[in-house]
This record gives C-alpha cells, structure tokens and sequence, in this order.
C-alpha cells in the first residue's frame, strides 16, 4: 500500500465539466502542452518535488480532449514526477498514436533507455529552470543530455521566467537540438508588448528552429478577468503578446491546455474559455491551422497527415 501524501495547501484541482467552447477546433488540432498528475496511489510523486497536486489521470485528460475537440496531445513530463517518467509513459501508450511525450532523464541515461523512450512516442526532453519547481540542475548535465537525444531527432523544451532570460541565453544558444519555448518565455504582461525585455524575448525565439507556446494566458494575466460566469473573453491582457508572437513565427508556434494547470493559486480556468482564447491571438484561419495542427504535427508527428 502506498502512503498517500495530501494536497499542497492551497492547491485548486482542475475545473469539473468545462463549458463548449464557442470556437470550433480544426479538424487534426494538436493540444501540445499537457499533463498528467499520477494517479497519486499507481504512479507515486517524486521524494524531489516541489508540490503535491491532486489526481489527474489519462483517462480524465482524454475525456478532456474528446470535449474539446482536441485529436492529439503532447504529455509533458510534470515537475512533480521528477525523472520517473512511468506516469506520462502510460499515457502516451494507452492513446494509442495519438499521443506524444516529453520526458525528464538524468544525465546517466543509456541510450538502449533513450530509445525505448522513442519507441513509447518520446520526442523530447524538458529543462526546468524555474525556481519555484526544481532544484537548479548543473548546465554540464543537461549538456551531456541535450547531446544524447540530438541522434534521435528530438529536441528540448524550456521553461524558465522572463527575467532570467538573459543569463541562460548563452547556454541556450550552444544546445544542438531544436529548442520550444514553455509559455511563451513567461513575460511580464504588465510590461509594454513593444518594450525591451519581449523584444530580447522575440530576438531570441526568432533564431533557428526555436518553437514557442502560446500557451497559459490564465497563468501570466495580471488583469485577469478569470473569466469565469459566463465571461468568454478572458485574459485579454495577455492577448497583445500572444499574437505578436504568432504573427512574427506563424510556422514555430504551438498552442496547448496546460491542464491539469498545476500551481494556480487564485483560479482554476475553464478549459472551454482556453480554446476560445485562440481566435483572439490567431487572427485568421490560416494563422490558426498553423499553429493548431500543421506546426505539432511537424515537430511531433512528421510525415503523418492530420
Ligand atoms: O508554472 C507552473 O507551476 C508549471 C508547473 C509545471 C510542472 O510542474 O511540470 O508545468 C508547467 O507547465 C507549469
């Protein structure tokens, strides 16, 4: 029996019976930023994390995709699963090709566990540098890591805070695999859309096969609303940075839930409003086939139609 630990205080769980969103998804649409939290009781936490969050199974993140309207999903390792990848490695299976995965391994990975990875539907690693999730991981490591996948094609997801930018930006430019950008760098939305820090932000996202996340306006608005009560319109603060991102790299961006929405302190989104959001950052049909399915299906499902 496996002692259960309680929730972080605080902690919101996910949003019950999302409302139908008043966009319609295209056909093939990808949701590429998504997680799975155990179940707690067959997929234990890390000794590592950081919190315990509740229970957000496969099968309730698949009920989620078939609601939306959603055809695939990319499983993000989740912070709270440390390098035990069992969690996120069932999910992918269990979705039967319509799912893919990014891992988190350590710097010792053989590459017979590398390609078991692979075969499982793994096609990238994520480098954590938030402070708040991780405990900060020598640049050496991810390093050696970053060169054991570059052989099978993957690439490396980054989630680090606006402000740090600068300083990890020299390690970033010396990875040799294609990098994708969690959450769109985190800006600070209180901060001027045309101001320096998303200009260094968008210089940076505009070299070479860097990939960014319109993802998490309910994460970065300061404004809000929450956009709860029938309000369909939400998180219009973030709206400016968004679509400045998906008019100048219509080809490099990806759009996704981020549920289960670890962290959220102050609410829990309805999932329904995060698909409304993205007419509102991508402005016309084209612009949003891009970003919904022709850009994932590149990067995580080459050679295969929508
Ligand atoms: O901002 C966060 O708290 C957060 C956490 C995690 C994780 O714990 O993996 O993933 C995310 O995409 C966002």
């Amino acid at each position: 029996m496996i002692a259960r630990s309680p929730k972080t205080p605080g902690w919101l769980d996910w949003y019950v019976n999302p409302s139908t969103p008043d966009f319609r998804l295209p056909p093939g649409t990808v949701d590429a930023h998504c997680h799975v939290f155990g179940p707690q009781a067959e997929f234990p936490f890390a000794p590592e994390r950081k919190y315990t969050p509740c229970d957000a199974s496969k099968d309730q993140l698949f009920a989620l995709r078939d609601h939306l309207g959603v055809t695939r999903n990319v499983i993000v390792q989740a912070t709270c699963h440390g390098a035990d990848n069992s969690a996120m490695l069932d999910a992918v299976r269990a979705a039967g090709g319509r799912a893919r995965g990014v891992a988190t391994v350590r710097p010792d990975i053989g590459e017979s566990q590398l390609r078991e990875l692979d075969a499982a539907g793994v096609r990238g690693v994520r480098f954590n540098f938030v402070k708040r999730l991780v405990d900060a991981s020598p640049k050496e490591d991810l390093s050696t890591i970053a060169k054991k996948i570059a052989p099978l094609g993957w690439h490396v997801v980054l989630y680090f805070e606006a402000a740090d930018l600068p300083e990890l930006e020299g390690f970033f430019d010396t990875l040799p695999v294609p990098l994708v950008i969690d959450h769109m760098g985190r800006p600070d939305v209180t901060k001027p859309v045309d101001g320096p820090e998303f200009a260094r932000f968008l210089d940076f996202a505009g070299r070479n096969d860097v990939w960014v996340k319109v993802s998490c306006p309910e994460r970065l608005t300061v404004t809000g609303p929450p956009a709860l009560d029938g309000q369909r319109h939400a998180y219009t603060d973030v709206v400016p940075f968004a679509r400045r991102v998906v008019d100048e790299f219509p080809d490099r961006v990806l759009w996704g839930t981020d549920w289960p929405h670890p962290n959220l302190k102050d609410h829990m989104p309805d999932d329904g409003l995060l698909v409304d959001y993205v007419p509102q950052v991508a402005a016309t049909a084209e612009l949003r086939r891009k970003l919904l399915v022709d850009n994932p299906m590149r990067l995580y499902w080459p050679g295969e139609t929508a």
